[in-house]
């Protein structure tokens, strides 16, 4: 029998009062797959994952996660999951160590210092280890807040624009960073993006939103295929600007 999805969403709204923020939305993803929630900007992807995280409570609709209702179960299942958002900032003045230490101590991380030894070097971090968090650029931030995010070694990793603001290089190997981490352990992963290279490189799946609701869902390569275009960017400007697949005539 095939496995439950490890996060399924139905029906699932946001509103902030007038705005419908995610506006109905359902889907689910499997264990050990890569998902990209996509859209423009005020699409609903941040709110989407928020309220995944239990940071936010829905309207209405249903969250499970690993079998858990969310959020009314949601401390079952956070010890198991982790995220990383660039609006999400760590204490300044603490250093990247001091931060990643308590982060680790809160996750109950055993053998804290083997831990963040390797995720140093896997994020070629370990050199601005002793500087205050807040004394780094933009690009460093996202790797240190991406190995906060790897800490507890989740089963789910849900991420907010991973790459942004770092130097195609280092998105590069951040890239290569998950793969291999999901590769070696299963994980699965959720993230919003704005780069369409990444998403075809990374994800098993995609979710388009536009004002809240789904307007199209398939692998990249499909949705190339059913939109007529050569890549995952032609593809979101079609969406984007509300151009129909069945328009295209192949
Ligand atoms: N706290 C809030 N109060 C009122 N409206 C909000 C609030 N947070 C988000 N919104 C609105 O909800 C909608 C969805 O916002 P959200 O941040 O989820 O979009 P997004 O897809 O992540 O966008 P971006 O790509 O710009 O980050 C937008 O119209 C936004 O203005």
């Amino acid at each position: 029998m095939a496995e439950p999805p490890v996060i399924q969403v139905e029906n699932l709204r946001k509103y902030y009062g007038s705005v419908r923020a995610v506006d109905g939305i359902s889907f689910d993803i499997a264990r050990g797959t890569t998902c990209a929630l996509l859209g423009g900007n005020g699409a609903g992807k941040t709110t989407t994952i928020a309220m995944l995280l239990g940071l936010l409570l829905p309207s209405s609709g249903r969250i499970h996660i690993l079998g858990e209702e969310v959020p009314r179960h949601h401390h079952r299942v956070l010890p198991r999951m982790n995220f990383s958002s660039p609006y999400v900032d760590l204490p300044q003045r603490l250093t990247v160590a001091e931060n990643l230490t308590v982060y680790a101590r809160l996750y109950g991380v055993p053998r804290v210092r083997e831990r963040l030894a390797a995720l140093g070097r896997d994020l070629d971090i370990d050199a601005f280890f002793q500087r205050p968090y807040g004394s780094l650029s933009a690009g460093q931030k996202t790797r240190v807040a991406l190995a906060k995010a790897l800490l507890n070694e989740p089963e789910i990793l849900l991420l907010d624009e991973p790459t942004a603001s770092l130097d195609p290089d280092t998105a590069d190997r951040m890239r290569g960073i998950l793969t291999d981490y999901q590769r070696r352990g299963g994980a699965t992963l959720l993230l919003a993006s704005h780069n369409m290279s990444e998403v075809e490189r990374l994800c098993d799946q995609v979710i388009m939103l536009r004002t809240g609701c789904i307007v199209a869902s398939g692998a990249p390569r499909e949705l190339i295929r059913r939109y007529g275009r050569k890549d995952m960017e032609e593809v979101f400007l079609d969406i984007a600007r509300g151009i129909q697949s069945g328009e295209v005539i192949e």
